[in-house]
């Protein structure tokens, strides 16, 4: 895979997670681009820029980290309106009040498509890695499918719901921050569970007994922003009860062991 080659030649200790945890402050970078995440005829210009911003905070929670400021690099085409200009900043503008952090920065040019690339800064005490454990319960949040059968829909040219986990991903901050310390290494899901979970498999050294059969329609569903995580066994009741305290659906489905897993999914990415 191009993608890895070339993460792997970047001379750095901190690249490896969702963010780099660095002096208390977690650092995170994501990219949203026309035709690569999503066509122009599929989303409102403000639900661009608010899903630009998701999916970027989506990195920031999963390290239990709290989003304190974002820098902003876009590049639009000089025949946007000004109010279609106007509602690309709007969605910017809504997930910063939304979630509590201040836009310092950015870079705006000329550009045929959009494309946007976020960078955050976060603050963490308490940092989630993707370091999971011997003998711990695997679980996910949320149901797991839906968005790579909207995007197959859009794809053919179909219509999805507005509601759609696709157009606005459900993030689940309120579970996570009260989850975490019971938590001992998260990601988000954005590459698919089965992807995930072989990424935490090389970073674990662990392999994974499952406890119910995922399908591959749900395990190789891409841009979930839903979260994996893993946990000691003991904790299954307390995050039982955080996650009907604050209504978010969990499944625990497995459980980490000895060996490595590959995941079955056709690749995203080059
Ligand atoms: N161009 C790059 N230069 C330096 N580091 C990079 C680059 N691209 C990715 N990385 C680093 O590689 C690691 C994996 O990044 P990747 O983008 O695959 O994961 P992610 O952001 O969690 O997932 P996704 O982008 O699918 O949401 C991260 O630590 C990231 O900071
Ligand atoms: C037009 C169009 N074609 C295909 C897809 C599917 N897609 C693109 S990137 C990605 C994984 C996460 O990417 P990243 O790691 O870059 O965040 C997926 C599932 C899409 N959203 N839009
Ligand atoms: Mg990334």
């Amino acid at each position: 895979m191009k993608e890895e080659f070339f993460i792997k030649r970047i001379n750095s200790k901190h690249i490896g997670d969702d963010g780099a945890f660095i002096d208390g402050k977690v650092y995170a970078s994501d990219s949203f681009f026309e035709d690569i995440h999503f066509k122009r005829e599929w989303f409102e210009l403000d639900e661009i820029s608010y899903k630009a911003s998701l999916v970027n905070l989506s990195d920031l929670i999963v390290m239990n980290a709290k989003p304190k400021y974002a820098l902003i690099d876009i590049g639009f085409p000089k025949s946007l309106s000004l109010h279609e200009i106007k509602l690309l900043a709007s969605g910017f503008n809504k997930a910063a009040k939304e979630f509590g952090y201040e836009i310092i920065g950015g870079d705006t040019i000329k550009n045929e498509k959009i494309a946007i690339s976020m960078t955050f800064i976060g603050e963490s005490k308490r940092p989630v890695f993707r370091k999971a454990k011997l003998n711990e319960y695997v679980a996910f949040t949320g149901d797991l499918g839906s968005v790579d059968r909207d995007l197959k829909t859009l794809l053919r040219g179909g219509k999805i719901p507005k509601t759609s986990k696709f157009i606005t991903p459900k993030l689940r901050d309120e579970f996570f921050y009260k989850a975490s310390k019971y938590i001992t290494s998260a990601c988000d899901i954005s590459d698919g569970l089965f992807k995930e979970l072989e990424r935490i498999s090389n970073i674990s050294n662990v392999g994974y007994e499952f406890l119910k059969k995922i399908p591959k329609n749900m395990g190789c569903s891409g841009e979930e922003y839903e979260i994996l995580f893993t946990f000691p066994k003991r904790n299954l009741s307390i995050i039982s009860n955080l996650a009907k305290l604050t209504k978010t659906k969990i499944t625990v489905f497995a459980v980490t062991k000895r060996g490595k897993y590959k995941s079955i999914c056709k690749e995203n990415h080059f």
